[in-house]
């Protein structure tokens, strides 16, 4: 885990600062951005105006008890802002750790053949750079030459070095680590100021948070119950004048700030930041609370297969010839068709072959036009000079090629490729023209622990759909090892976007897992999309969360962490508008009894006198706030059962948790008030 993440959920410093912030945001240009607390603020002015000077206001009421009035109604604002500064102060202190990472580190730029040192926030997009053993990499980008193991640990928290090398799907490196082990050359593929560091920057200290939808929503609920409120308690002063009755103006805003949503207002910020932080120490990046909300809606999982479900370091583990040919001929034709394949299955092919002491320097030139592999052809090779076309592959799609060539498929070749897709490798076919001489066996693990966090999502009631590009025995296989629902192999990138569509025109929400350049498409087009950190820039680029862990089931805690969301803020509303019965039976009472003694009939709850149960009513109305944080930034808690019952155990809890609280609160609150009134 990060340095930074086994840091303590709240230190010294975090709440001093925080206490220092909750002062500062009561500049009402920035509170205006929380209504709610900004009409307390007001209030709050109206009060001490009337404090200081009485006799314009022909205040009656006695100055003791307005200052009262106006400390608590301060104290109620500084309890919201203090919410929201807690909630963001673990960020702001992540992010200044991260700066430090980003400490100015020096490039070594190549420039036509000539190395020259500039500064790391010089680098462009498209600059080349030397990495060196021990040395920063400078910034974002793909290695187009050598290998590397690479320490990412200022990022992802994990001290184990990760292998980096051009082609395929490890080929991306991150600005802010360090190379531990021999030389690359690195593309940079972001400008200054655009890096995934600065992103993750951002991220955590929020500087571009967004409400999300559901956040607005309830804003504007709580908007709308607080216009409503102020016209009530507006219209209340000259009706019961009419009646002959003087309500005084801090009596009003009283009622007001009690009756307003405060409580939901004071934390509905410090919730979602709060949300947000959580995912952060699962080391999960999200790019938005919108994706975070999402993911607890999730109904339906697409994964990749290699590199997303198995660690995708897909090796060459045994040369398989099929009859009449000789392993021998098989190796030398295998290392050919990957002579140019910079892909690590190519690579691995020619460690094979030299592991296994074969000799693929023929004599004759072997030189050509170099076929790249891609997701589509599902092959990759060589066009030699004399003619011949060299090829290896997908089993299926090499038979294709043979056969359209007028090519024979031998007896046996089914055979072997089952057996291998019946382990769980993928078989690779390895052609000249029309004649097939074998299969390459690749070699991949699936990661630990999959399969008992697929049922964990199962119980989640969360689909899971394994989409690869292998053959349907070796998906089969890994299907079955991982644990997951269903699986469709031979996909090409297009299928897996067609996949999604299809589960979304259903109504059903959909994130997607991979690591791949060809999963990018299918990452954007997914509701959610998780990328893995060892995946491609593309890849990361295209989701709107990465796993530094590269872990695709970490989808799990971020579901969990989505309901819990929306779930806090519910119950969180639903205590907030329920403890205004309370306050109803604490003020209104003594706010007629003020003005006609008689009224006290109504005060059914005992209060000491009509100021210590205003007071009461208010002093609870604030510290109420402070008393929740904890629930707001934890979350209420949440067990994998049905939403119905969910639901059902939220409203009982806070619904009428919020209507007894207050009661008791607010009498023991008039047991000392009273004391001193
Ligand atoms: N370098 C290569 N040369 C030739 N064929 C390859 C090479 N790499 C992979 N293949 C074949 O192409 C198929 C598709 O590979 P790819 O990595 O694109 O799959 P994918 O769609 O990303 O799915 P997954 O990652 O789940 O395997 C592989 O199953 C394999 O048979
Ligand atoms: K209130
Ligand atoms: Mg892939």
């Amino acid at each position: 885990m990060n340095t930074v993440q086994k840091k303590r959920l709240l230190s010294g410093p975090i709440i001093r600062s925080a206490i220092k912030d909750s002062f500062l945001k009561l500049n009402p240009i920035s509170l205006i951005k929380n209504p709610v607390m900004f009409v307390v603020e007001m209030g709050t002015i109206l009060v001490l105006l009337m404090v200081l000077a009485p006799g314009y206001f022909d205040a009656e009421e006695s100055v003791g008890f307005n200052i009262a009035v106006f400390i608590i109604l301060l104290v109620t604002v500084l309890f919201a802002n203090f919410a929201e500064a807690l909630a963001e102060g673990r960020g702001k202190a992540q992010a200044d750790t991260l700066k430090r990472t980003k400490q100015d580190i020096t490039a070594n730029k190549l420039v036509g053949d000539a190395i020259k040192t500039v500064a790391s926030s010089e680098l462009r997009k498209g600059d080349i750079v030397l990495v060196a053993q021990g040395e920063w990499i400078p910034g974002d980008g793909e290695v187009i030459e050598g290998l590397a193991s690479v320490d990412e640990s200022a990022i992802t928290g994990e001290s184990a070095p990760v292998i980096k090398e051009a082609g395929g799907d490890f080929n991306s490196v991150t600005g802010g680590t360090r190379v531990v082990s021999d030389e690359i050359k690195v593309q940079i593929t972001s400008d200054p100021g655009e890096s995934f560091l600065d992103r993750m920057i951002s991220l955590v200290e929020g500087a571009k948070r967004q409400k999300t939808p559901n956040e607005i929503a309830l804003n504007t609920l709580l908007i709308s119950l607080t216009i409503i409120f102020l016209i009530v308690v507006v219209t209340l002063r000259p009706i019961a004048s009419y009646l002959g009755v003087n309500l005084e103006i801090p009596v009003l805003i009283a009622l007001l700030v009690c009756l307003i949503p405060t409580t939901i207002g004071g934390l509905l910020s410090a919730i979602g930041i709060a949300g947000m932080d959580r995912v952060t120490r699962f080391n999960v990046l999200a790019m938005s609370g919108k994706a975070v909300e999402a993911a607890g809606d999730i109904n339906t999982m697409i994964l990749d297969k290699t590199g997303t479900i198995t660690f995708g370091n897909r090796m060459a583990s045994e040369f398989v010839p099929v009859v009449k040919e000789s392993e021998k001929e098989l190796a030398a034709w295998a290392a050919i068709s990957s002579l140019k394949d910079e892909t690590p299955e190519g690579r691995s092919v020619i460690e094979l072959v030299k592991k296994l002491g074969y000799d693929y320097e023929t004599g004759w030139e072997v030189d050509g036009e170099f076929i790249e592999f891609r997701a589509e052809t599902r092959m990759s090779g060589l066009d030699l000079k004399d003619g011949r076309k060299v090829r290896k592959g997908a089993v299926d799609s090499v038979k294709r090629w043979v056969q359209l060539q007028g090519g024979q498929i031998p007896g046996d070749l089914d055979k072997s490729s089952n057996e291998i897709a019946g382990k769980g490798g993928t078989p690779l076919a390895v052609a000249v023209d029309n004649r097939i001489y074998g299969l390459i066996y690749l070699k991949d693990t699936v990661k630990p622990g999959m399969k008992d966090r697929f049922d964990e999502l199962r119980k989640m009631g969360i689909k899971t759909i394994m989409c690869t590009g292998d053959n349907p025995l070796t998906a089969a296989t890994i299907a079955a090892e991982a644990g997951v629902d269903s699986f469709i192999a031979e996909s090409t990138p297009e299928n897996k976007i067609e996949v999604i569509r299809r589960e979304q025109r259903e109504g059903k929400m959909v994130a997607m897992t991979g690591d791949g350049t060809n999963d990018a498409p299918a990452l954007a087009q997914a509701d959610v999309g998780l990328a893995m950190n060892s995946g491609t820039s593309a890849a990361k680029e295209a989701a709107n969360m990465v796993d530094l862990d590269s872990d695709p089931s970490k989808i799990i805690e971020v579901v969990a962490i989505g309901k819990q969301l929306l779930m806090t803020r519910g119950a969180l509303t639903t205590f907030s508008i329920a403890n205004d019965i309370a306050k109803y039976f604490a003020i209104i009472p003594a706010m007629f009894t003020l003005a006609i003694p008689e009224m006290n009939l109504l005060n059914v709850m005992g209060l000491g006198s009509p100021s210590s149960a205003i007071i009461s009513a208010l002093i609870f109305n604030a510290i109420i706030i402070p008393l929740l944080i904890p629930l707001a930034m934890k979350g209420v808690s949440y067990k994998p059962m049905s939403s119905v019952k969910l639901l059902r155990r939220n409203i009982f809890v806070y619904g009428f948790g919020g209507i007894l609280v207050p009661f008791l609160g607010i009498k023991v609150i008039d047991l000392i008030v009273s004391l001193w009134i």
